[in-house]
C-alpha cells in the first residue's frame, strides 16, 4: 500500500476539492489578456422564449449579435435536468482512485480528466470534466460496477431530449436567414454524433488567481449547456468585453459554434466563453455539444454567398474540424478560412489573438 495521497500520483489529477490553498500549478498569471469597455448601459444576453411568436427573428438577432442566448419553454423536462445534475453531482463526489478508473486516455476524447484545451495553456485550470461520445457504458460499468443502470439511462434520455432541441434551434437559427432544413438535408436525414461534457468545478480558496476553463469557442454547431445556479460563465462580446451569463432556473444557454460560424459564412460568429470559480459554492454544468454526423462536409452555404459574399471557409467534417482544433486551438477557424474579409481588418471573430494564463 502507497502512504502518499493520491493527489501526488498524477499532478494533472489533483484532487481539488480537498485543497485549502491554491497550488503554484494552477495560479494563473493574469485572468484578461481581452480589453474590457465600461459602459453605462449594461449590455446582458438575450433570453428568449421558445414559444414567442417571434422566437425565429429573435434567436437570428442574437446569433448575429452575441452567439450566445438563453431560452426559456424549450420542452426539456426540469426533472430531466435535475436528474442529470444530480448524477453529475454523484460521478464528481467519486473518490479520485475511482474516477481515474474511467480517465480518458492521452489521444481519446470520452472519460474522466482534464479539459482537453489544457494542453494549450501553461497552469491548470480549476475544474474537472467528463466526456461522453457514443455509449456512455463502459465507462460506467467502470465507475459504478454493480450500479451503472441508471447513470447510463440518464445521460440517453438527455441525449434524446438535448437532439429534439437542437434540431428546433438549427430551424430557427437557420430559418432567420432564409434558409430551409430543405437546404441542409443532412440536418434531418443523418443522425449526428454529440458528445455530452460534464464540468464540476470545485470551491476555490483563491478565485480570483484560478481559471474554470479558459476562454474558447466550442468547435460544434451549436452548444447547450445547463448550468447549476451558481454562476460562472461568461460571454466575450466585442465593443463591451466579457459578460456573466446569469443562470436562470429552468432556462438553457445556447453557444454558436464553430461550424455554425462556418455554415452561415461568417454572419452568426462562433461565441468566445469561459468560466470563473468562486470561493464558496460547488459548481457544476452540462455541455451537449451538437454537430453535423461525423462525414457530412460542412461549407458556407449557398444561399447565403454570392459575388458580393464570397464563401470565407473551406469546407471541413466535424471530425477532421475536431482533429485541427485540438492541433490549432484557437487558430482553427482561421486555418481554414480561404479568403481575408473585403476591408481588410482581420476578422475579429477568428479569436486569432487570444491567449490568456
Ligand atoms: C465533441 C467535442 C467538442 C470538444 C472536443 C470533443 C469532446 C469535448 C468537447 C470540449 C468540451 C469543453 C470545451 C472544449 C473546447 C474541450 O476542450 O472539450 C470542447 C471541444 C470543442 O468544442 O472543440
Ligand atoms: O461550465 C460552463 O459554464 C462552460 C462549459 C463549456 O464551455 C463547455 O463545456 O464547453
Ligand atoms: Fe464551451
Amino acid at each position: 500500500m502507497h502512504t502518499k495521497p493520491y493527489t501526488m500520483i498524477n499532478q494533472k489529477h489533483l484532487d481539488l476539492n480537498s485543497m485549502k490553498e491554491l497550488p503554484e500549478s494552477h495560479a494563473w498569471l493574469s485572468l484578461d489578456e481581452l480589453p474590457s469597455y465600461s459602459s453605462s448601459t449594461p449590455d446582458q444576453v438575450p433570453v428568449i422564449n421558445l414559444k414567442d411568436p417571434n422566437a425565429m427573428e429573435l434567436v437570428g438577432h442574437a446569433c448575429k449579435t452575441w452567439g450566445v442566448f438563453q431560452v426559456t419553454n424549450h420542452g426539456v423536462p426540469t426533472n430531466l435536468l435535475e436528474q442529470m445534475e444530480a448524477a453529475g453531482r454523484k460521478l464528481f463526489a467519486l473518490p479520485m482512485q475511482q474516477k481515474l478508473k474511467a480517465a480518458r486516455s492521452p489521444n481519446g476524447v470520452s472519460g474522466y480528466g482534464v479539459a482537453r484545451i489544457s494542453a494549450f495553456f501553461p497552469k491548470l485550470m480549476w475544474s474537472e470534466g467528463f466526456t461522453i461520445v457514443g455509449s456512455a457504458y463502459e465507462h460506467a460499468r467502470k465507475l459504478w460496477p454493480n450500479r451503472y443502470n441508471r447513470f447510463c439511462c440518464v445521460i440517453e434520455e438527455y441525449k434524446e431530449e438535448m437532439n429534439k432541441l437542437a434540431q428546433k434551434l438549427m430551424f430557427l437559427m437557420l430559418g432567420s436567414l432564409g434558409v430551409t432544413m430543405e437546404d441542409v438535408k443532412w440536418a434531418t436525414t443523418q443522425r449526428s454524433c454529440p458528445a455530452l461534457q460534464l464540468n464540476s468545478y470545485p470551491a476555490c480558496p483563491d478565485p480570483d488567481r484560478a481559471m474554470g476553463l479558459a476562454a474558447h469557442t466550442d468547435s460544434t454547431l451549436l452548444t447547450i449547456l445547463h448550468q447549476n445556479n451558481t454562476s460562472g460563465l461568461q460571454a466575450h462580446k466585442e465593443g463591451t468585453g466579457w459578460v456573466t451569463v446569469p443562470p436562470i432556473p429552468g432556462a438553457l444557454v445556447i453557444n454558436v459554434g464553430d461550424l455554425l460560424h462556418i455554415l452561415s459564412n461568417g454572419l452568426y460568429p462562433s461565441v468566445l466563453h469561459r468560466a470563473m470559480v468562486n470561493r464558496t459554492q460547488h459548481r457544476l454544468s452540462v455541455a451537449y455539444l451538437y454537430g453535423p454526423p461525423s462525414n457530412v462536409q460542412i461549407s458556407p452555404l449557398s444561399k447565403l454567398t454570392d459575388q458580393v459574399h464570397p464563401p470565407l471557409y473551406r469546407s471541413v467534417t466535424w471530425s477532421e474540424y475536431l482533429g485541427t482544433k485540438a492541433k490549432h486551438f484557437n487558430k482553427a477557424l482561421s486555418s481554414v478560412r480561404l479568403c481575408a474579409p473585403l476591408n481588410g481588418f482581420a476578422d475579429t471573430n477568428d479569436h486569432n489573438g487570444v491567449r490568456v494564463g
